[in-house]
């Protein structure tokens, strides 16, 4: 093994997630693959409905449950051990052991994660004695307290002994992700964590995610719409639309070097801090397809203009542009004639 796959703490592997829902079946995950390393931070980015959630949700195994892993693989190597996460219980003990101390999540809505009859402060104090960050409950209190002051919630002292109706939505997001980040996890899932949250709180969080980071050895995957945070944040990348990744690889190769026309698309639409006031903004044409009636082949294809009769017919493999940059589609840069980079 060379460096790199020793730095790997989770694997996912070509894996498929089906929804069955009255009597219908929407595939939503259909082959997805990528790795998340020990002190990087990964982004997924694209459209809403493309499966972002569900993938992090099935690391997690928080799916719900009209939702199953078809096909697939999720190893997660932590503590010695390659645990294969597809295969346990999603209620089962084995994967309430490895939530908190090996992976915890901050959810887009903070009331999933809080208890509303239990005060904040005693519920980051559970985190922490169950996962042997606090000793004693003096102790807890006191780091519960610390935590809640990182997070910049003023009067944390008063704030620990008030009950979660008693936080504004902010802050209940902020006390959510102090609850995350107090079992120092060495796997961190934050499903769009500061969306409800201002800039300068925003990147107190960020900040304390990177100290988690770099002092943890922590592998983060970030879900986010932001690409100011991909582009300041992002060791890699991966774009997901209806449910594949199209392009994945080092951040600053996919963000200013996209080979997949969706990616280009994206990132043609969205003003990006750097590129000056007169962005030429261009949204992408189309609209998602129904997830009941998808095209047979590439998902994109309907709203691509590189689109040829073998895009119609079958989803390409995934193809790999230079390092670990990959890139689904027939007519990607470089095979691509004319430059798409203009
Ligand atoms: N509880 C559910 N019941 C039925 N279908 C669901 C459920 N959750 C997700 N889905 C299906 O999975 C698809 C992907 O959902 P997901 O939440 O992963 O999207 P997303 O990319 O995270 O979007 P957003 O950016 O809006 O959060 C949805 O379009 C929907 O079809």
């Amino acid at each position: 093994m060379n460096q790199e796959q020793n730095d790997v703490v989770v694997s996912v592997r070509d894996l498929h997630v089906n929804f069955y829902n009255n009597n219908r079946c929407n595939k939503v995950l259909r082959g997805i693959s990528f790795d998340l390393h020990k002190r990087k931070i990964m982004c997924i980015v694209g459209e809403s409905g493309c499966g972002k959630s569900v993938t992090a949700n099935s690391i997690m195994l928080l799916l719900p449950d009209l939702a199953r892993i078809e096909k697939g693989s999720i190893d997660f190597y932590y503590r010695g051990k390659d645990i294969r996460i597809d295969q346990l219980k999603r209620k089962g003990k084995e994967m309430r052991q490895l939530r908190g101390a090996g992976m915890s999540m901050i959810f887009q809505d903070p009331m999933t994660a809080l208890n509303p009859v239990f005060t904040v402060g005693s519920q980051i104090n559970e985190a922490l004695l169950y996962h042997g960050q606090a000793y004693n409950k003096k102790e807890a209190t006191e780091k519960s307290i610390e935590l809640l002051k990182d997070m910049g919630i003023s009067l944390p002292e008063q704030r620990v002994r008030e009950y979660p109706y008693q936080f504004s939505g902010g802050m209940s997001q902020r006390a959510m992700i102090a609850m995350a980040m107090s079992c120092r996890p060495k796997v961190l899932i934050a499903d769009e964590p500061t969306t409800a949250l201002d800039v300068t709180i925003q990147a107190q969080i960020f900040d304390l995610m990177l100290d988690l980071k770099n002092s943890n050895d922590t592998a983060i995957l970030l879900i986010t719409h932001d690409m100011g945070v991909v582009a300041e944040l992002a060791d890699d990348v991966a774009v997901m639309y209806m449910g594949n990744i199209v392009e994945r690889g080092d951040a600053r190769a996919v963000l200013t070097r996209p080979t997949h026309p969706y990616t280009k698309a994206l990132l043609d639409s969205i003003p990006v801090l750097g590129r000056g006031k007169n962005q030429n903004l261009k949204p992408i044409k189309g609209s998602t397809p129904d997830p009941y009636n998808r095209p047979n082949g590439c998902q994109f294809a309907p709203r691509c203009s590189y689109c040829t009769e073998e895009c119609a017919s079958r989803m390409p493999d995934e193809s790999w542009i230079e390092g670990g940059h990959m890139c689904r589609c027939f007519h990607s840069l470089p095979i691509r004639k004319e430059g798409i980079h203009d």
